[in-house]
């Protein structure tokens, strides 16, 4: 699979490519109800001037209503309809995007990055179309009409209308981009800088300003917009160099006309009220091309977002699904580690070597380890984050031959960071299980120890509006919730004083119930001095990168 390539192509298009035909095809409608209606103004002005009954306007004045009106309305559906399949396409695109992006995470992105990715390359999905293909397919549709009808009326009109549409719709759009791809490539990763560095900087702005290394910070931002800047600046200004262009083509294309159309007239080769027809023609159809060369740039970014989002999303996931996939039984599953060995993608060494372990079903262990020992890594590999070579099998089923997902399924992880989103506490936690009843979220909280939090309570940016003890029992709330047989409880206690940590850590352990749980934890205390590791079954202790040693059993 190759990133953003695979991402649109099996399906993408897939019931969008008919809305968007439709609404090219209502935008060149439109385009083409203009050049009726200044074609059929011209006459209608011309003949208004040789003073006849006016029965005889009522034809003209007639198509120029509709025309007027068909204009109007055309462009309302036109709108409505492209916009619409844009739409569709950009969100099928962003899922799509989405579910590369959670094969690639956590071991391949970075969240600012992927941030960057996801806001700067995909949204131009829809400007593809919207500001880019849908322009260039109506002006070539209404461009040939009026083509047609000034050939049709006089030939050598027609000839000179055609030059002047492909100077100002084919040669400026192209010397547009072509002047512009380099700013475009550039503009679009200064785009993904700035977006990173901001999104960066204001996240670590506490800590920023505490050291003092806010100004340096700012200035980088503020070197990134000027490249930013820059690179706009260069599009703007071959932008206005290919406008320039196109107006003097469709100048020279009505003058053209007019100075053909008048000896035509005066020899009598053309009706005299078809002169201010040649005239004006020209004028609407280049209304149709002043946007292609803006449209040859925006396809330019977008190619340039599309070359992003591939060197992203081309990377090889962390982990390959199985080709013939297993599954393993929801209850009595035990868990064997054998020789395991851990390397994170472009880690120069193993983050774990030769650990082994056996969790038997209900089973609750502690893990201890220095920082580093690669404790966390372990967790990663049980949830099928990242690659492992050796054995761990999940009921006897190795965890490289269940699919991923079903893996993620049997095992829950409480991590110390859980992230929690700006939402009240009962859709955080419901987040689990969307079709969780009342009554269960309710429950989850309760047996979390959620109990002094109201369920509606927003819970703020990264959890601003709520303690670190009660995050972490949010997230605990919800790995009850999706109801894990086995549960990792990754260091849930980090953040957290010692009282309650010890709290947190108690109440986790209690409402783990019969599940089988893996803690991993910093506390070196021995099993019957502490009281929590009281609360598990055996305790051991992983030496860096190396295999476990029991230290005690508690029970
Ligand atoms: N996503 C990652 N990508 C690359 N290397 C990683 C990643 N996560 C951890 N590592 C590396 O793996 C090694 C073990 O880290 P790990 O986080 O597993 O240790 P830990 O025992 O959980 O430490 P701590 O107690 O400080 O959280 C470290 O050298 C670390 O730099």
């Amino acid at each position: 699979m190759k990133g953003i390539g695979a991402v649109r192509a099996p399906g993408a298009m897939k019931g969008t490519g008919a809305r968007l035909a439709l609404g090219a095809l209502l935008g060149a409608a439109t385009l083409i109800c203009g050049i009726g209606l200044m074609a059929s103004s011209g006459w209608l002005i011309s003949r208004a001037a040789q003073q006849p009954p006016v029965l005889y306007l009522m034809v003209a004045i007639v198509s120029v209503r509709a025309f007027g009106m068909g204009r109007a309305v055309l462009r309302y559906a036109e709108r409505l309809v492209s916009h619409d399949a844009a739409l569709r396409l950009l969100s099928r695109t962003r899922v799509r995007v989405f579910e590369k992006l959670i094969d690639l995470a956590p071991g391949r992105l970075g969240t600012s990055e992927t941030l960057g990715l996801v806001v700067s390359g995909v949204d131009g999905t829809a400007d593809r179309w919207l500001r880019g293909r849908l322009p260039m397919i109506g002006a070539a549709v209404a461009g040939l009409a009026a083509v047609a009808l000034q050939f049709w009326l006089l030939p050598s009109a027609g000839l000179v209308l055609l030059a002047g549409l492909l100077v100002g719709g084919i040669a400026a759009p192209w010397l547009a981009a072509r002047a512009a791809r380099k700013a475009a490539v550039r503009e679009a990763r200064s785009r993904d800088e700035m977006s990173t560095l901001t999104a960066q900087t204001l996240r670590g702005l506490p800590e920023l300003l505490a050291y003092g290394a806010a100004p340096g910070r700012l200035a980088r931002i503020r070197r990134a917009d000027e490249e930013l800047n820059r690179a706009a600046g260069r599009s703007a200004w071959s932008l206005g160099l290919a406008t320039a262009l196109t107006t003097l083509a469709c100048c020279a294309a009505v003058f053209g006309s007019l100075a053909l159309a008048v000896p035509a007239a005066r020899a009598g080769r053309l009706d005299v009220l078809l002169v201010a027809v040649l005239v004006l023609t020209p004028l609407a159809a280049f209304e149709a091309v002043t946007t292609l060369s803006a449209a040859a740039q925006q396809l330019l970014r977008s190619r340039a977002d599309d070359e992003m989002l591939d060197r992203v999303l081309g990377a090889e996931p962390p982990v390959q699904e199985p080709r013939t996939p297993r599954d393993a039984d929801r209850e009595g599953t035990a868990i064997t580690i054998r020789d395991l060995r851990v390397r994170w993608p472009d880690a120069a060494e193993d983050a774990l070597t030769g650990f082994g372990l056996d969790l038997p079903p209900g089973r609750k262990v502690a893990l201890f380890g220095a920082s580093g020992s690669g404790k966390s890594t372990l967790a990663a590999a049980l949830l099928r984050f990242v690659e492992y070579r050796g054995s761990i099998t999940l009921g006897g089923v190795e965890l490289r031959d269940l699919p991923a997902a079903r893996v993620r399924e049997l095992v829950g992880l409480c991590a110390q960071d859980a992230h929690v989103f700006d939402t009240t506490v009962t859709e955080n936690i419901r987040l689990a299980r969307p079709g969780a009843s009342d009554d269960e979220v309710a429950e989850a909280m309760r047996r979390s120890g959620l109990t002094d939090l109201p369920p509606t309570r927003r819970v703020g940016e990264h959890g601003a509006s709520v303690s670190g003890g009660e995050r972490q029992r949010i997230a605990l709330a919800r790995a009850l919730l999706a109801d894990f047989p086995i549960l990792i409880l990754d260091e849930p206690d980090a953040h957290l004083d010692p009282a309650t940590a010890d709290r947190v850590l108690r109440d986790l352990l209690e409402a783990a119930g019969d599940r089988t749980v893996l803690l991993i934890t910093h506390r070196p205390g021995i099993p019957g001095a502490d009281p929590v590791l009281g609360l598990v079954d055996e305790v051991l202790t992983l030496a860096p990168r190396g295999a476990p040693e029991t230290v005690g059993a508690a029970a």
